[in-house]
């Protein structure tokens, strides 16, 4: 049976022997020593049943960090730490602040895969020659030891390190720090602005659970993301870009940017928030989109807006012209003509999201939000650029449960029935429900908060109420006023036997009403 004692005990012994040969290599005339230690290792490996294999950190010419390495380390801190007696601790993950802890150098530690039990051990080895250096220790060289029995040779090589590096990998992806993009101009020396990309930690704390919603709406979302970003065979398989277009479209306040931060830590993407009216013009939005990286999502918000740009950027022109045509400074100068010459075109997007990314691998997401879908370029989201249509829409009971369960730790409450009601007869955006629902200190008790939400709902009922009263009073007075026009002309066309067309052009007033008023108002006479 293969044990760790085992290998303890065999470690010593071969820790031992070199020890001894060591010791009496310098006895042994150096034409011999090549002889003596082949011979020595063919007996050792007769009584040790054990194969190594050793990982590098630096391999390759070039030295470059070896992926293997990294798996590794990544897959012994996540799964076999909790073993090992000697900790490292590396760093503090910054929104945790909890300690990233690692084996400590010359620690062993068991793993064990398939009922297969292998020994795994952190080393280092400081070269004699090491320069001085300013930062102690970097010339350390580590590496990890991989023992095992040799019966299960084909296995380890062939299924365990496989699973070791596929693991290894996935649990960097899952831990890595995601990044928050956006696009700002930059001025380069010789003054030419281009907008480039600069990033942030990305730590919204959104998610799913958290994103008050109807939950079927809620579930279909999440699913059609999962097959998303497991489709990279279908995608290969139907020859289409692996991209995939959501546009999100509601009143502002019902949580459109909360849903891309949910989606992204869902996901596990970055973010690249790409603000149009900053983009100079279609060539520099290709490369913005070029130099976005795989497994993430691009998003421009109030689309609706930003390609607005056009005529911002002519209103702005024109005012240059007005204030400074002779203008001797050429900074100016080179600005006006950049703003003149420039900008981003509804086809130059569209051509980004249809062409660039088919050319760059990689999934990636691209997400539009507005708060006016029906000013939107139908061009523009029809289905294959935008796959899917979310309406973002006012809160419904259920999205309030999610907020109530957030905000005020609570799943029930006998006032949920009062609200549950409420709901139905009136219109909330999810942050207005949250701004109530939040506790204003800590004492106060969750029913302070339902009691602020229900006085809330109930005056945008009330306020709902009013202004459609008012509503209904200003259309009726409008058709009343309409009606009594209309019958003004009849009566005046009758009384006086001319014909419609005198009575516009004479402009006779009867019942007090202007032919010509009708005429300029529009009616139908
Ligand atoms: N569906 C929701 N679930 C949870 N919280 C929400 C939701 N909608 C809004 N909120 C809360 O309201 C705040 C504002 O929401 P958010 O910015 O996501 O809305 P939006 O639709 O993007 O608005 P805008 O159109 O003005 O950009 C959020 O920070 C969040 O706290």
């Amino acid at each position: 049976m293969f044990s760790g004692e085992m290998f303890t005990g065999f470690g010593s012994a071969i820790g031992g022997l070199v020890v001894i040969w060591a010791m009496f290599q310098q006895y042994i005339p150096p034409q011999l020593r090549d002889h003596v230690e082949r011979y020595t290792r063919k007996l050792v490996s007769l009584f040790y049943p054990y194969i190594e294999i050793v990982f590098p950190e630096f391999a390759g010419e070039k030295l470059k960090r070896s992926e293997a390495y990294s798996a590794i380390q990544n897959y012994l801190k996540e799964n076999a730490t909790a073993r090992a007696k000697r900790l490292k601790a590396d760093a503090i993950k910054d929104s945790t602040q909890s300690l990233i802890l690692s084996m400590d150098d010359h620690e062993e530690v068991t793993d064990v895969f398939k009922g297969v039990k292998v020994r795994w051990s952190s080393n280092k080895t400081t070269p004699k020659n090491a320069s001085i250096s300013f930062y102690p220790m970097t010339e350390d060289r580590r590496f990890y030891r991989l023992t095992f029995h040799r019966r299960h040779r084909k296995f380890i090589t062939e299924s365990y390190v496989k699973h070791i590096l596929t693991e290894g990998k996935a649990i960097a992806m899952k831990n890595r720090q995601r990044k928050l993009y956006t696009n700002n101009p930059s001025q380069n020396w010789f003054g030419y602005k281009r907008t480039k990309w600069s990033h942030v930690v990305f730590e919204h704390p959104a998610t799913f659970e958290t994103l008050a919603m109807e939950p079927n709406k809620k579930r279909e979302i999440m699913n059609d993301l999962k097959k998303f970003s497991e489709g990279k065979e279908y995608y290969t398989k139907i020859g289409k870009a692996w991209k995939r277009g959501y546009l999100l479209y509601g009143p502002p306040g019902t949580g459109k940017s909360t849903m891309i931060a949910a989606m992204a830590n869902f996901l596990n993407y970055d973010v690249y928030d790409l603000e149009l009216t900053a983009v100079k013009d279609n060539t520099e939005l290709k490369k913005l989109i070029i130099e976005t990286s795989s497994k993430s999502i691009i998003m421009i918000e109030d689309i609706d807006c930003s390609l607005d740009l056009t005529g911002q950027r002519k209103k702005m022109e024109k005012d240059d012209d007005d204030d400074d045509d002779e203008t001797d400074n050429p900074v100016k100068k080179m600005e006006k003509e950049e703003k003149k010459g420039s900008k981003v075109t509804l086809s130059g997007l569209l051509n980004c999201i249809d062409g660039i990314w088919s050319a760059c691998g990689g999934e990636r997401i691209v997400i539009f939000t507005t708060n006016h879908v029906d000013k939107l370029d139908p061009a523009l989201i029809r289905r294959g650029r935008m796959d899917k249509h979310i309406e973002m829409s006012y809160c419904c009971f259920e999205a309030f449960k999610v907020l109530a369960r957030n905000y005020l730790d609570i799943d029930y409450h006998p006032l949920f029935t009062t609200i549950s009601g409420l709901f139905e007869e009136t219109k909330m955006t999810p942050a207005d429900v949250a701004e109530n629902l939040m506790p204003k200190s800590d004492s106060e008790d969750p029913e302070t908060g339902l009691r602020n939400l229900i006085e809330a709902l109930k005056a945008a009922k009330e306020l709902e109420a009013r202004n459609k009263a008012e509503e209904e009073a200003r259309a009726k007075a409008e058709k009343e006023e309409q009606e009594k026009k209309e019958n003004g002309v009849k009566e005046e066309v009758k009384e006086s036997g001319k014909s419609d067309k005198e009575v516009k052009a004479n402009g006779v007033i009867n019942g007090g009403v202007a032919a010509k008023e009708v005429k300029q108002n529009g009616f139908a006479v």
